[in-house]
């Protein structure tokens, strides 16, 4: 089937085609945004006993938090973001040989959100879906090929993906009072998934009518994202929007909803949303750390007493999505 790519529409000039109008009360031009409050910044250079209390804390009262001092560096970061870069600039036709089918169950690959029925609206966005770890379930021949680093470049990101995931989960299983390696068992301990979403928001002609991406929690245990420079994420904070400014280098880490189940409710998977820009394409690359699918996951028994009852119930993470991509209750 043909898709008609945002990044097409947005090279067309004129107004903004009507399926990505947003409900007037979902339309970033009618919300208020505040601006000036900074949100978490935790430096990974601290003594363990402060990070300990400062990512607690970031993740029980935002689900969100920046990282600095990661030992990323940041000649890296750019070379990831260079190769996605890359990729979007290629010809379309190339792009399209690697062109997903969600419905088919076809996730990986070259995507854009397609409306099911007339009232339904659609986000300004294009993106490149593919999983990196473990080794045995990345399926290479999806990934870019054009530009021919995009594999060593997002292989050695990925290392240092799975280094910092493991600091964070220690960070997290501590601050909850747990030894260091019990949230990462939950999740599958080696088995643990990442997955690789470059998103990339076109400039659009009316951004105040739009979004990037709609308000939602990320269903994985973890996020972490870079952007690039261009300003979009918002965080929902006390019934607010933040909206979170770029720090060159830092890592965007959101709690998702498998460690806000874990935690029984003691850390929170963060609300938020991307809003897009008139003069310039925005992008981001957010890297999703999962359980494997058939992996069970419920409040941890150590959480649950007759004081903290279970608020979630256990379900295996295939069922969880199943429930999420269908906005069945969980
Ligand atoms: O682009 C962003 O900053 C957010 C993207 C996002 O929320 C997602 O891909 O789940
Ligand atoms: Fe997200």
């Amino acid at each position: 089937m043909k898709v008609t790519r945002v990044q097409a529409l947005a090279n067309e000039q004129g107004k903004l085609p009507t399926q990505f109008i947003r409900p007037a009360h979902e339309r970033p031009g009618n919300s208020e945004v505040i601006e000036g409050v900074q949100v978490p910044v935790i430096s990974l250079s601290q003594p363990h006993d402060v990070l300990v209390k400062e990512v607690s804390r970031a993740s029980s009262e935002w689900g969100f938090f920046l990282f600095t001092d990661h030992g990323i560096s940041s000649s890296l970061i750019q070379r990831l973001q260079e190769v996605g870069q890359q990729f979007f600039g290629l010809p379309q036709e190339e792009k399209e040989s690697y062109a997903n089918d969600p419905s088919s169950g076809k996730f990986e690959g070259y995507g854009t959100k397609m409306t099911k029925n007339q009232d339904e609206t659609v986000e300004w966005i294009d993106y490149f879906f593919h999983i990196m770890s473990p080794p045995s379930k990345a399926n290479y021949d999806m990934w870019p090929k054009n530009p021919p680093p995009y594999r060593e470049v997002t292989e050695e990101y990925n290392k240092e993906m799975l280094r910092v995931t493991d600091e964070v989960l220690k960070l997290l299983s501590e601050g909850l009072g747990l030894e260091e390696k019990a949230l990462k068992s939950c999740l599958g301990g080696e088995e643990i998934e990442l997955e690789m979403k470059i998103n990339m928001y076109p400039p659009c002609p009316q951004p105040e009518l739009a979004l990037g991406v709609e308000p939602h929690t990320d269903m994985s245990a973890l996020t972490i994202l870079v952007p690039n420079e261009v300003p979009g994420l918002q965080v929902r904070k006390d019934g607010n929007w933040i909206a979170v400014k770029y720090l060159p280098n830092a890592l965007f880490v959101n709690i998702g909803d498998q460690i806000e189940v874990l935690s029984n409710g003691k850390y929170k998977a963060v609300l938020h949303r991307s809003v897009v820009n008139k003069e310039r394409m925005r992008m981001s690359w957010a890297v999703f750390i999962a359980p494997p699918h058939d992996v069970s996951i419920g409040p941890l028994p150590e959480l649950v007493d007759d004081q903290n009852p279970a608020k979630y119930s256990t379900k295996t993470f295939a069922e969880y999505r199943y429930r999420k991509f269908n906005k069945l209750p969980q």
